[in-house]
């Protein structure tokens, strides 16, 4: 485990795979710590560096203060990269984290060298969706609105109650910081990345479960529209988090998009 402060935040993070190898960065939902991507990680390590970390108030990340703003998220990446001495990385991105990914990529162009953007859009829900469900997180906790989110995602087989693995992605959503859940929802209210997003020029994959309840397909595909030569796919069976769902259908997509992306030596 370490812990690295930058901009004034400790920030966890795990550095694995192969030294000298080409570097993937990861960066995670709403609700959710690093530990989602161990299932697609296991599958490229061999092959790639891998760093992970968790966004402020998630995971064992510090919780500051809500609210928070897309670019704090951004700024926090761009100085975890700094500190590790990371640029032209391919950042993979899920939901808010494929904002975070999208929003790098503008802001600190050096940094990133393609996206694979998953489950995610340029702009996310609506000003009322995002405030209700702060006012809900702040008056009576991430439990009380539980279900509605597992329902978004995760497939009906997979939310079955004797499905181990179901029982601990709740934990991980329940236990995340008010703070940093309701700091990232105001992130997500306020970002529109429409024309950042537009102008963006470097290989991209946009990825996207076909029963995600949250980031649906339509939005995917529009996003994929908008950066010039990205390629779009679905994966089968799978809602908001494929990684956790179809970990390996995942794995293949990036591991494809990389080989197809990296020039010849
Ligand atoms: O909680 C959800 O509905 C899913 C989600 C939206 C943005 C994000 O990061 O996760």
């Amino acid at each position: 485990m370490n812990f690295t402060r930058v901009n004034g935040v400790v920030i966890h993070h795990e550095v694995r795979g192969t030294v000298g190898k080409p570097v993937l960065v990861f960066s995670s939902s709403l609700g959710t710590d690093f530990r989602i991507w161990d299932a697609v990680v296991a599958r490229l390590e061999a092959d790639y560096r891998i760093v992970l970390y968790d966004k402020r108030g998630h995971g064992l990340s510090e919780a500051t203060p809500q609210p928070y703003a897309l670019s704090d998220h951004v700024d926090d990446l761009a100085a975890l990269l700094d500190h590790l001495d990371i640029t032209g990385a391919t950042i993979v991105g899920l939901s808010v984290g494929g904002m975070i990914a999208q929003g790098l990529a503008a802001r600190w162009p050096h940094l990133v060298s393609r996206l694979v953007l998953c489950d995610t859009g340029h702009k996310i829900g609506h000003d009322e969706l995002w405030n209700s469900r702060i006012e809900a997180v702040n008056e009576t906790g991430i439990a009380a609105i539980a279900d509605g989110i597992l329902q978004r995602w995760f497939t009906p087989s997979f939310r079955a109650p004797e499905n181990a693995p179901f029982i601990g992605y709740t934990a991980m959503l329940t236990r995340t910081t008010v703070d940093g859940y309701a700091g990232t929802c105001f992130a997500l209210r306020d970002a529109d990345l429409t024309e950042d997003t537009r102008a963006l020029k470097l290989p991209t994959l946009c990825i996207v479960g076909d029963q995600d309840g949250s980031t649906p397909p339509d939005l995917v595909r529009e996003l994929s529209n908008l950066i010039e030569g990205a390629r779009f796919e679905i994966i089968a069976d799978a809602g908001h988090l494929p990684c956790i769902e179809q970990p390996e259908a995942t794995a293949a997509l990036i591991a494809n998009f990389l080989r197809e992306t990296t020039p010849a030596a």
